[in-house]
Order: structure tokens, then C-alpha cells, then sequence
């Protein structure tokens, strides 16, 4: 059964415009390096509020195209249909008002590639009473803020960090660390290009990858996935 969420008619102070404010909306925030486990909590909180009786519904940024292009898929293949869309404003308009009057939940995935994930958050939780669960990236290869994420943090009822496996001493991994020599901060891929590491080995990854580029040698060597196995060799040591 769908949950009752109340209407409350509010007039505005500064123009005396009537309208209906639902009170109930929530923002919850959950971030990590890559692989840590992100899209999993995000399809388990979905499911469990599906079966829960509540409408939901899952959003991924367009972009992401690896596993499946309708679809949210973990690492691991798990999978659960979804919008993919280039921007989050186009999405009332493509539900319809009154799918999206219905709607309780939106799970919003790989939220990093949203430009105006902040503004649809506010306005769905604040004024459409929507329970909105990101999921995304704090953090790029380089350890930079990612896109709008963690602009969100600040409208969150709750955000969780999650973590992976260091790759390659097992410990607890907060970073992604890209394997290549490509300098984009958007670069779709898997783990054929990133890797989740601690810090120790972020840290000598970076200076693998500083020296490589200060190295003429390598700067002459073009070739993707040579430099690839370049780095992780040098990286473990
Ligand atoms: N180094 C790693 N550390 C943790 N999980 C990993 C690692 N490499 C692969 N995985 C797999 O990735 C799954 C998490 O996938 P997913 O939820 O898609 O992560 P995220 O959305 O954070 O990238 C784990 O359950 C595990 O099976
Ligand atoms: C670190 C980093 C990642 N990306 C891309 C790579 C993947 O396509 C997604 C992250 O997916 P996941 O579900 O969190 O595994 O983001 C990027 O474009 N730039 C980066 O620096």
C-alpha cells in the first residue's frame, strides 16, 4: 500500500500565492571510492521500500553504459531497471505528473554526472515530499570533489561513506586510483581503469604515475594498456 503523505496548504508571505507543501521528504547520501558497495546499498534500500508498499523508482546518469543501458548493475550483477537520463530536471516531465505524484522513493545512481542534482533534491524532498537515496562518487581519481555530490551533503537527513578492499594489501580503501595515463576527470569504466586502494598505496600510485609522466620514455609510449600494467606493477611494490 502507498504511503498517506499530507498536504499543507502555505501561502506565500511575499506574494500571497497559495500552494501545497508535503513535509515528509528526505535526502539520504551514500558516497565511496569505487566498488565499495554504493549501487548495493542503493538497490537494497529500494527494494526493501518497494516492498514496503512505497513507490519507488531508480534513476543513473546516461552515461554510464557499461553493464546495461536501462538498468542499474553492481560490479557484481545485480541488477534493477531504471531512467537513464542526461539530467534530473527532464525527469517529472518524462514519468508524467501524475507517475511522479505517486512516486515515494527515487534512488538516483552514479549522482556524480547530475549537474542539477542539488536543485531536483531540494525540490523533490522539500517540496514534493519525496525520500530521494544518492548514490556517487565524493571523490575522482585525483581525490577532487566529483561533480554536485557532495554539494548535496548539506540538505542529507543522513550520509554514509562506505569503503572497498585495498586491491592491493587488503586494508580498508577510501580511493579510487585510476591505472592509466588518461587526464579527463570523466572517464566511464571499470576495473579494467580504476582500482579502490588505501592510502599508502594512492600515494605511491601517485608517484608512479608523476615520475611515468616526467619520463620521456614512457611519455612516448602511447599504447593504453601497456602503461596500464606499467603502473599496477609499480604501484604494488
Ligand atoms: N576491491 C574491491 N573491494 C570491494 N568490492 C569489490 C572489489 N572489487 C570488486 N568488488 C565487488 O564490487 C561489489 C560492489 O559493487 P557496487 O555496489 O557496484 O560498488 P560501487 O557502486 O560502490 O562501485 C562488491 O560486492 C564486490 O563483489
Ligand atoms: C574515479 C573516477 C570514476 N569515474 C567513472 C568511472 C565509472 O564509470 C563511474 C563510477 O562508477 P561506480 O559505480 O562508482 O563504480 O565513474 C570517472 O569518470 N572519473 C573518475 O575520476
Amino acid at each position: 500500500m502507498a504511503s498517506f503523505k499530507p498536504s499543507i496548504p502555505v501561502v506565500n508571505p511575499i506574494d500571497g500565492a497559495k500552494y501545497h507543501h508535503r513535509a515528509s521528504g528526505e535526502v539520504h547520501v551514500i558516497i565511496g571510492p569505487m566498488f565499495a558497495g554504493k549501487t548495493t546499498a542503493l538497490l537494497r534500500r529500494i527494494r526493501s521500500e518497494g516492498n514496503n508498499g512505497r513507490n519507488v523508482a531508480m534513476i543513473k546518469s546516461s552515461k554510464d553504459t557499461r553493464y546495461a543501458v536501462d538498468s542499474v548493475v553492481t560490479h557484481d550483477g545485480i541488477k534493477f531497471p531504471c531512467w537513464a537520463l542526461s539530467d534530473l530536471t527532464s525527469f517529472r516531465q518524462k514519468l508524467g505528473d501524475d507517475a511522479y505524484e505517486k512516486l515515494d522513493v527515487i534512488g538516483i545512481d552514479e549522482a556524480q554526472f547530475f549537474e542539477d542534482l542539488y536543485d531536483f533534491c531540494c525540490n523533490a524532498a522539500d517540496h514534493d515530499g519525496k525520500t530521494i537515496i544518492v548514490a556517487g562518487l565524493d571523490g575522482d581519481y585525483l581525490r577532487r570533489s566529483f561533480g554536485p555530490v557532495l554539494d548535496v551533503v548539506p540538505l542529507a537527513d543522513t550520509v554514509t561513506k562506505l569503503t572497498a578492499r585495498c586491491e592491493l594489501c587488503g586494508k580498508r580503501a577510501f580511493f579510487t586510483f585510476r591505472k592509466t595515463m588518461a587526464k579527463q576527470t570523466e572517464l566511464i569504466a571499470g576495473a579494467d581503469v580504476y582500482m579502490p586502494v588505501c592510502r599508502q598505496h594512492y600515494v605511491n600510485g601517485q608517484l608512479v604515475i608523476e615520475a611515468a609522466n616526467a619520463s620521456s620514455v614512457l611519455e612516448c609510449r602511447k599504447v593504453q594498456s601497456e602503461s596500464r600494467l606499467e603502473v599496477e606493477a609499480a604501484v604494488a611494490i
